[in-house]
């Protein structure tokens, strides 16, 4: 079982000792009925003695079967941070393609629903693992009574796994469309909220994609589930009349057939019926077992990084002279037949303190060439020489260290830490918090901002913050003006921007803000795809001209 195989590997000491404490308590509850039988049930033996040794025995059971469980909750949730921590350590080793490609909503679905279906799963192992040792330890207790009773049962038993099996893999097809349709879900869910403005404006699109997208799902889901629950509660019905069955066929073939005494089929009756209620709570648990397996292999089918470390940074990168993409291409992969769009073959080259613009028109492909340049993504064909060398296939997370960047679709975390994760001094942060007209608005204290709810432009200057105080060789910001308003926006071009060249950083902005391209040392256009570069001729002329070559 996929999901016994990840414990085994992970915690195969505290497993070995749980199922050893299980199989113990399997046993001592067997001795405590053959202690009923043989002591108790014989006036004779009815002294104080045998009831302080009857005493100790559901002591010594109480004892071990609480260990048992305990160890196993402990193995299980145990198991489940580790699964949780090394999860988002792959994450976040996973190339930006590969995550966009799954896509937030599945890897929520599978962060949250995953992670507690195997939880849940491990809560129910107890179940089963108790279940089914008490059964084997039960069978071999019934073989010492009688051999051809035991035959009897082995046979029912048998007969029992047999359709058990059969259902558990049609309860397993309905698992498996559960959790598709949970991702579904996962998908409609983020809709609803990040669409929620579109929706309360518009409560008729809220109608009909709850009609059209949402329902459907939800329908499947609840069909998809109750057929499972229906196929589980079968097998623990089917099983619950075979072994009544077993107690009748027991009875008669003792009592009809002379195959034993009435006090063996008694003994029989007792340990059949006494084996019955953990046996259908293990069945009981199988869904949310095989519910877990389904999770783990939705886990291992995001093709996650197999890296589980931090990405270490053996030596420092050597500070950032050259860049040079020399026919360097990407395209993006397509589901349909239509052309995938394609950056390339590009030919680009910058040195250390440039102010580089890059202008085009929307699709032109700017962003993509942003995402290519930080080596976010890499290139398809080409090469990229950092300070003249090429950099190879393992040298890409070094490479990406000399960027840090504001991306169009980018995220304000809280912490504001250099390009090594160490904290700023305060100084530094309250300078450029200055520049960037903040600081009467933000706080900060030990490396985390105060807030983060600020209006789109403030947010902005946030994330320029970040990218500053990374302190790395060169900026990328993509259309980093475009929200801020008229008076900032020409402090942007005509104060901090030459104030990151005078400290020797490189940047790289995409904009359309044809009225300050004097700002810039080197205008490069993206169309199509492809990228060239102006001019000098041409970026000296005014902005109507720009408008007509750009757009
Ligand atoms: N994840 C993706 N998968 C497939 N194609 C994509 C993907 N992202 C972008 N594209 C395609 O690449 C083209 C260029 O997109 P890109 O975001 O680079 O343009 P842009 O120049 O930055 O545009 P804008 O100025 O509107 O931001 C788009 O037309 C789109 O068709």
């Amino acid at each position: 079982m996929n999901l016994f195989h990840q414990l085994a590997n992970n915690q195969l000491k505290t497993l070995s000792l749980v199922v050893l404490l299980s199989i113990a308590s399997a046993l001592l509850t067997l001795g405590v009925i053959a202690f009923i039988q043989y002591k108790l049930l014989n006036a004779n033996n009815l002294t104080p003695n045998v009831m302080w040794q009857f005493l100790l025995l559901l002591v010594v059971l109480l004892a071990i079967a609480t260990w048992a469980q305990i160890a196993l909750h402990k193995l299980g949730h145990q198991f489940v941070y580790l699964k949780r921590c090394q999860l988002i350590k792959q994450l976040i080793n996973t190339d930006i393609e590969q995550v966009d490609n799954i896509g937030s909503a599945r890897l929520l679905a599978s962060l949250s629903t995953d992670i507690r279906n195997v939880t849940v799963g491990f809560v129910h192992l107890p179940q089963l693992i108790y279940g089914v040792v008490l059964s084997i330890a039960a069978m071999g207790y019934l073989a010492f009574l009688s051999i051809p009773l035991f035959g009897i049962s082995l046979l029912i038993l048998s007969l029992t796994g047999l359709i058990g099996f059969s259902l558990v893999s049609k309860i397993t097809f309905y698992i498996k469309q559960v959790r598709e349709y949970d991702d579904r879900l996962y998908k409609d869910y983020q809709a609803i909220i990040d669409g929620r403005k579109e929706l309360t404006l518009n409560p008729h699109k809220a109608k009909r994609y709850f009609h059209q997208e949402f329902a459907p799902n939800a329908q499947h889901y609840r069909h998809q589930i109750t057929q499972a629950d229906t196929f589980n509660g079968f097998a623990a019905n089917i099983a619950n009349t075979l072994i009544l069955a077993l107690v009748g066929l027991n009875y008669y073939a003792a009592l009809g057939l002379g195959w034993a005494s009435v006090e063996v089929a008694s003994s029989f009756a007792l340990v059949i019926l006494f084996m019955r209620a953990p046996l259908m709570t293990a069945i009981a648990s199988l869904p949310t077992l095989i519910t877990a397996n389904v999770s783990i292999k939705k886990l291992e089918s995001l093709a996650l990084n197999k890296n589980t470390e931090f990405i270490q940074q053996q030596k420092a990168p050597h500070p950032f002279k050259t860049l040079s993409l020399q026919q360097v291409t990407y395209q993006y992969k397509t589901d349909s037949s239509d052309k995938a769009f394609q950056v390339g073959p590009i030919n680009f080259s910058i040195k250390q303190g440039e102010t580089i613009f890059i202008v085009g028109g929307n699709g032109s492909g700017k962003s993509t060439f942003a995402r290519l340049l930080t080596g976010l993504y890499r290139p398809h064909s080409g090469k990229i020489l950092l300070n003249g060398d090429p950099v190879q296939a393992e040298q890409w997370p070094i490479y990406r260290l000399q960027f840090s960047a504001v991306f169009s679709d980018y995220y304000l975390f809280r912490q504001i830490a250099d390009g090594h994760g160490h904290n700023i001094d305060d100084a530094t942060i309250n300078e450029w918090l200055t520049l960037l007209e903040m600081s009467h608005k933000v706080s900060h204290q030990k490396g985390h901002l105060s807030d983060t709810r600020y209006s789109q432009g403030q947010r902005k200057r946030l994330a320029l913050l970040m990218a500053v105080m990374e302190q790395r060789g060169c900026i990328l910001l993509d259309e980093w003006a475009a929200d801020q308003d008229p008076r900032f926006r020409k402090i942007f071009y005509r104060e901090l921007l030459p104030r990151l060249k005078e400290r020797g950083v490189t940047v790289i902005a995409i904009t359309h803000d044809d009225k300050y391209f004097d700002a810039a040392d080197r205008i490069f256009k993206m169309d199509m795809g492809v990228l060239t570069e102006l001019s000098i001729s041409e970026q000296q002329q005014n902005h109507s001209i720009f408008s007509h070559i750009i757009y």
